[in-house]
């Protein structure tokens, strides 16, 4: 039996992580919760799961809940989100908050050698080589869920160790990947959020809309596989079924498929090292019919080269790259940055932030403070 602590329970990882678990009672139970704001959804969560510990965004919804549920252990922010990722009964952690908001949970998580199935991408972006030696130290598992590296982690296992020699992404192109170039200027939140493949949390849509998303990952893969990043690969796929591949020495390329679902990539790294049946449905190529391949254009997405760029520079970098791309997708989804805008944020910022040594969570932290600081005067400057 696997005991769980899932940060993000009401996002969308979090709600597909549950339904999975609602499929094997007998193989999955929940200990602890942690959510932001949505309580009604986290109250029906509690119903369900009976949860012995849940985290909320501050202390009046923590009073409200408490007071709904009497009994039951609740606490607030940054203090209750690290409660919940280590919490003693957990064997596994899921990280599927959003943005770097989760780092220091993801950290104490790994620091508390859990086993940790990881959505939450950012926060490899922004301190990949600090969660990685920590967790070799403690001995934490990290399962990656998000559906490449899952994907690949998968396609790793199928040749000796030290016989890989290329990682590929596969990408969908987002839902401006044949707008024409002349109209990206003008495109809305309404049709950065219509992604053609997934239903994902808003961040993340508008991340793939840009290809930031891919940016993320070429790092997230790096980190997580230890590949350099020249031998990481970006290749967009519109139909999202082949999630990566591994080319291997003798020229072998190992594939991973599967429905474009995330219940698929997370119950296999729930089951980890086991597979459990899937009640989700097949794959039917045949009704899938065709699968397209293409190169990612980088006029239209200047931030794979600023992700590659960030990840070149090392140290802090990334963490700058990641902080510029969060407030500017925050900015961009309140109507106050154009579509345009959010690469052009994150060129700056990176500009003006020189990267530097990152050695400690406290400077990975404090980059990404700086970075926000400096990402809000530029928009202000750029609304003028
Ligand atoms: N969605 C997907 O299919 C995929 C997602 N990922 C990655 O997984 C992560 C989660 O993505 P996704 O599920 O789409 O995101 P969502 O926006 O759907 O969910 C985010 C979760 O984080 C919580 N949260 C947000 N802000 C706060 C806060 N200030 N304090 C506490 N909790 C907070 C939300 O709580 P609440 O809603 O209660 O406020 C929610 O539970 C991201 O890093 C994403 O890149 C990777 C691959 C695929
Ligand atoms: C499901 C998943 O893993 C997402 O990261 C997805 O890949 C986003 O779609 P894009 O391929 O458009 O970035
Ligand atoms: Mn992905």
């Amino acid at each position: 039996m696997k005991v769980l602590s899932i940060l993000g329970s009401t996002g969308s990882i979090g709600t597909s992580t549950l339904d999975v678990v609602r499929h094997f009672p007998d193989r999955f139970q929940v200990v602890a919760l942690a959510a932001g704001r949505n309580l009604e959804l986290l109250a029906r969560q509690i119903e369900e799961f009976r949860p012995q510990l849940v985290a909320v965004a501050d202390e009046e919804k923590a009073l409200t809940l408490a007071h709904r549920f009497p009994g039951l252990e609740v606490l607030a922010g940054e203090e209750g989100r690290l409660a919940v990722a280590t919490h003693p009964q957990a064997t596994t952690v899921v990280g599927a908050l959003v943005g770097a908001l989760g780092l220091p949970a993801t950290y104490a998580a790994v620091q508390a050698g859990k086993e940790l199935l990881l959505a939450n991408k950012e926060t490899l972006v922004v301190a990949g080589s600090l969660i990685m030696a920590e967790a070799r130290r403690s001995g934490s598992q990290i399962i990656p869920v998000d559906s490449e590296h899952n994907g690949l982690f998968q396609a790793l296992r199928v040749g000796p160790p030290g016989t890989a020699r290329r990682l590929i992404l596969t990408a969908s192109g987002g839902p401006f990947r044949t707008t024409p170039l002349a109209q990206l200027a003008n495109v809305t939140p309404e049709q950065a959020l219509a992604h053609p493949t997934w239903r994902m949390g808003a961040k993340i849509s508008v991340d793939s809309a840009t290809m930031m998303n891919k940016g993320l990952e070429i790092i997230e893969a790096h980190h997580l596989f230890g590949f350099p990043p020249d031998a990481i690969d970006v290749l967009i796929h519109p139909e999202s079924r082949i999630h990566a591949l591994v080319e291997y020495m003798d020229g072998t390329l190992i594939a991973q498929l599967s429905v474009n679902d995330m219940r698929f990539p997370i119950l296999y790294a729930l089951a980890y090292p086991e597979r459990l049946a899937s009640p989700f449905g097949r794959l039917d190529l045949a009704a899938v019919g065709s699968l397209h391949f293409e190169l990612p254009d980088d006029r239209r997405f200047p931030c794979l080269a600023l992700a590659r760029q960030a990840l070149q520079a090392g140290g802090t970098a990334p963490a700058v790259l990641n902080a510029a791309n969060e407030v500017a997708v925050e900015l961009f989804l309140a109507g106050q940055l154009p579509f345009l805008g959010i690469p052009e944020l994150v060129r700056r910022v990176l500009e003006e932030e020189p990267a530097a040594p990152l050695t400690s969570l406290e400077e990975a932290l404090a980059a990404d403070q700086r970075a926000r600081r400096r990402a809000r005067e530029w928009a202000a400057r750029l609304a003028r």
